[in-house]
């Protein structure tokens, strides 16, 4: 479980992220999506213990990120948007440096290893250096090594850029069946097929504020739309910062151009 509690958070005078309450259940699958420069990375770092809440407090699995962070880390799995591999290690070196710091035991280790060599279909290059590796070849070990250690949390930041179809289908699949063994599931991204077809809720954060959030069902109420997620999202962004303008101009209602680059 996640949970994120009043928080706010600012570089300076700049407020990234707003009076922010979240709870996200274990076993769900969560799409966070918002504009560029929403508050989306900043929310998702505040969750990993990268960085600390101004005010307000994050949990993982009920432990607090900044008091308990040790505990919180071992439950968590994120895979940024871009990912790093150490290039001098193999694939499978790789996965055995996950299992090491996650304290393993050996036999454990190797048969997680196999499982997701076999999972990911890394067979053919898991021996190799990974400086060898293509943009899909990286991002399959990555989420290797992100599920290696089996996490009760995992954050996924645009899992999807750069891969083929046949890995993308791959992809969606597995993060279904993560939430449906109970592992908590975050998944910040712009694709919104994506988060249509995965998400049980979707959170639309914009300004650094959670400005909607709920099954597509009721983003639709709230939208007052039938459409699909991208006609949702477009009219409640639009409408959310036609009220920012407002309130910073005094109510006067100047009119915008909405936010059609997601
Ligand atoms: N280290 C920083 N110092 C100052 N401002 C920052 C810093 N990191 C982010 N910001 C600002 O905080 C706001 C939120 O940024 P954040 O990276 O969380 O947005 P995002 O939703 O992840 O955007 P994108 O979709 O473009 O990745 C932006 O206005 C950004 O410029």
């Amino acid at each position: 479980m996640i949970e994120i509690i009043g928080v706010n958070k600012h570089y300076g005078d700049k407020m990234a992220v707003r009076d922010l309450n979240l709870i996200i259940p274990a076993g769900e699958l969560f799409a966070f999506l918002g504009p560029n420069g929403a508050g989306k990375t900043t929310t998702i770092k505040m969750i990993c213990g990268l960085l600390f809440p101004s005010t307000g407090s994050v949990r993982v699995g009920g432990y607090d990120v900044q008091s308990q962070g040790d505990l919180a880390r071992q439950l968590i799995s994120y895979v940024p948007d871009q990912p790093y591999l150490y290039e001098k290690l193999t694939g499978r070196e790789f996965l055995q440096f996950i299992c090491d710091l996650y304290g393993l035991e050996p036999a454990v280790s190797r048969e997680r290893i196999e499982a997701m060599i076999a999972m990911f279909s890394l067979e053919a290059f898991v021996d190799e250096l990974t400086e060898r590796y293509s943009h899909g070849m990286r991002q399959r070990t990555v989420f290797a090594a992100a599920l290696v250690h089996e996490p009760k949390i995992l954050i996924v930041d645009e899992p999807t850029v750069g891969l083929d179809p046949k890995s993308i289908r791959l992809l969606k699949d597995i993060l279904r069946n993560e939430a449906k063994k109970g592992t908590t599931v975050f998944l910040s991204t712009h694709s919104l097929d994506i988060a249509q077809e995965l998400a049980d809720r979707i959170g639309i954060i914009e300004h650094g504020r959670l400005i909607s959030c709920g099954t597509l069902e009721s983003l639709r109420k709230q939208a007052s739309l039938d459409g699909n997620l991208e006609d949702v999202f477009l009219k409640i962004t639009e409408e959310a910062a036609e009220e920012s303008t407002a309130s910073v101009t005094g109510g006067g209602g100047v009119p915008t151009t909405g936010t059609g680059a997601v």
